[in-house]
C-alpha cells in the first residue's frame, strides 16, 4: 500500500521506527517530514500528509505528534480526511470498520512502539464494513448545520 507519514519533533523516534517497520511489511513509504528532531509546527505537517491523501498520492495516512491531538486535529481540516486518533488496536480496528479512516493518528509521548506497531496493523489490515457505516460516512462529507 501507499503510505504518507508525517509528524512533529515531538514523534521523530516514533515515525523512523513505524518507516522501518512499514517498509519490511512490504509497503511503499513516503516519509513527508520532520528529518531532524528541531522544534516544527504539527499543522505543517498535518496539512502536508492531509494533501497527500486528499490528491490520492497516498492511499493511507499516519500522523503522529506528542498526544496525537494537533496533528488530527490539523489533518480533518482537510474534508478529504477522515482522521481517527487512537491509542490502542481496538479503535484502529473500528475507525476503519466503521469509519473508514484513511488516517490513523497517534501520540508518540503516550503510546509505546509496539502498541503503535498494533494500531497501525489493524489500522491497514481491515476492511471498511459499509451498509449503514456507508451512510453515516457519507454525512461526514456533506456537514450540515
Ligand atoms: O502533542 C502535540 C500537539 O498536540 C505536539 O506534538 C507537542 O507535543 C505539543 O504541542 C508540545 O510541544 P513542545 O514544543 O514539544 O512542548
Amino acid at each position: 500500500m501507499r503510505i504518507a507519514i508525517a509528524s512533529d519533533h515531538a514523534a521523530i523516534e516514533m515515525k523512523a521506527a513505524l518507516v522501518e517497520w512499514l517498509i519490511e511489511a512490504g509497503h511503499e513509504v513516503n516519509d513527508l517530514g520532520p528529518m531532524t528532531t528541531d522544534s516544527v509546527d504539527y499543522p505543517d505537517y498535518g496539512y502536508k500528509l492531509a494533501y497527500a491523501v486528499a490528491s490520492g498520492d497516498a492511499e493511507r495516512g499516519v500522523a503522529l505528534c506528542g498526544s496525537g491531538i494537533g496533528i488530527s486535529m490539523a489533518v480533518n481540516r482537510n474534508p478529504a480526511c477522515r482522521c481517527a486518533l487512537v491509542s490502542e488496536g481496538l479503535s484502529a480496528k473500528l475507525s476503519r470498520e466503521h469509519n473508514d479512516a484513511n488516517v490513523i493518528a497517534m501520540g508518540a509521548r503516550l503510546v509505546g512502539i509496539e502498541i503503535a506497531k498494533d494500531c497501525l496493523d489493524n489500522f491497514l489490515n481491515t476492511e471498511f464494513g459499509g451498509d449503514r457505516h456507508q451512510r453515516r460516512v457519507d454525512k461526514l462529507s456533506a456537514p450540515k448545520n
